[in-house]
C-alpha cells in the first residue's frame, strides 16, 4: 500500500513555473549554473533526508571509486563516495519520488526556453554520500564527450552545514570565466548546471557526512547519437556491448 506522504504539496505548479522562468532560465543562459533554496520546504525536504539516511543505515549505498587507489594494488585507502541508483518506485523512496517528479516538472518548463534542445528523458537518481573522512571528488566534467547529458541537477540534504568545519563545497570553474563558484551543499538546495565542458567542478574534501541526490537530463538527439556510436564501436571491436546501453 503506497505510503501517504505526511505533507501537502505546498509548491503549487504556478510557483514552480514562475521560479523556473524567472530564476533558472536566465541564470543558465547567462552563467551556466543556478541554485534555488527552499525547493521542497522543511517537512518534505526532511522526508527525503530521512529516506536517504535510512538507505545509508541499511547499507544500500555502495562504495563508489576507491579514493586514490592504484589499480591492482588492493589497499584499504580512504573510501570515497558511496552511491545508489534509484528510479523512485522502490519502497521507502516515496519522498525521493516526489522530489524527482518536482524537478522533472521544473526542467520541462525550462527546456523549451533553453534553446533548441529535446530534453525528454533523464537518468535514474544517483543518491550519493561522502562519509566525512576527507574524501571528495576530483575536478571533472560530467559529460566531456557528448554522451547525451545536458543538465545536471543536484539536490542537497545537509542541515547545519558549515564549510569552514565540514568542507564539502562544490567548486565550479565556469569555462572562460574569471571566477570560480563555491556552492555549499545546503539542505533543500537544488543546483542546476550544464553537464558539458562549460562546467568543470570538484567536491572539496568533506569532514562530515554529506548527502546529495543527482539526476541528469538528456538531449534525446545527442543521446541517440551516443548510443549509435557505442553500438558501432562495440560492433567494430567485436566486444559484447551491454544490452542496456
Ligand atoms: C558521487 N559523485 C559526485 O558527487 C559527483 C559530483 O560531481 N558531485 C557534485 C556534488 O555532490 O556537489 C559526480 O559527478 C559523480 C559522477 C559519477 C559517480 C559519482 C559521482
Ligand atoms: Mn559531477
Amino acid at each position: 500500500k503506497p505510503v501517504k506522504m505526511p505533507f501537502i504539496e505546498h509548491t503549487s505548479y504556478r510557483d514552480l513555473e514562475r521560479l523556473a522562468l524567472e530564476r533558472l532560465v536566465p541564470a543558465l543562459l547567462s552563467h551556466g549554473f543556478c541554485y534555488v533554496d527552499g525547493l521542497l520546504g522543511e517537512l518534505a525536504g526532511s522526508a527525503v533526508l530521512d529516506q536517504v539516511t535510512e538507505m545509508h543505515r541499511s547499507g544500500q549505498l555502495q562504495d563508489g571509486r576507491l579514493a586514490g587507489s592504484i589499480p591492482g594494488v588492493s589497499q584499504r585507502s580512504i573510501r570515497g563516495d558511496k552511491i545508489a541508483w534509484v528510479s523512485g518506485v522502490e519502497r521507502g523512496c516515496e519522498a525521493i519520488s516526489f522530489l524527482l517528479n518536482l524537478i522533472d516538472r521544473l526542467i520541462s518548463v525550462c527546456a523549451s526556453r533553453l534553446g533548441d534542445m529535446a530534453i525528454r528523458e533523464r537518468s535514474k537518481a544517483m543518491v550519493a554520500c561522502y562519509p566525512g573522512n576527507g574524501a571528495g571528488y576530483v575536478k571533472h566534467v560530467d559529460n566531456p564527450n557528448h554522451d547525451g547529458r545536458r543538465l545536471t541537477c543536484i539536490y542537497y540534504l545537509n542541515k547545519n552545514w558549515n564549510p569552514k568545519e565540514h568542507g564539502g563545497v562544490l567548486r565550479i570553474f565556469p569555462e572562460g570565466r574569471p571566477y570560480m563558484a563555491d556552492i555549499k551543499p545546503l539542505f533543500d538546495r537544488l543546483l542546476v548546471f550544464w553537464s558539458d565542458r562549460r562546467n568543470p567542478h570538484e567536491v572539496q574534501p568533506s569532514y562530515a557526512t554529506r548527502y546529495a541526490i543527482t539526476v541528469w537530463y538528456f538531449d534525446s538527439e545527442e543521446r541517440a547519437q551516443a548510443k549509435k556510436r557505442f553500438k558501432d564501436l562495440t560492433a567494430s571491436t567485436g566486444q559484447q556491448g551491454n544490452s542496456s546501453s
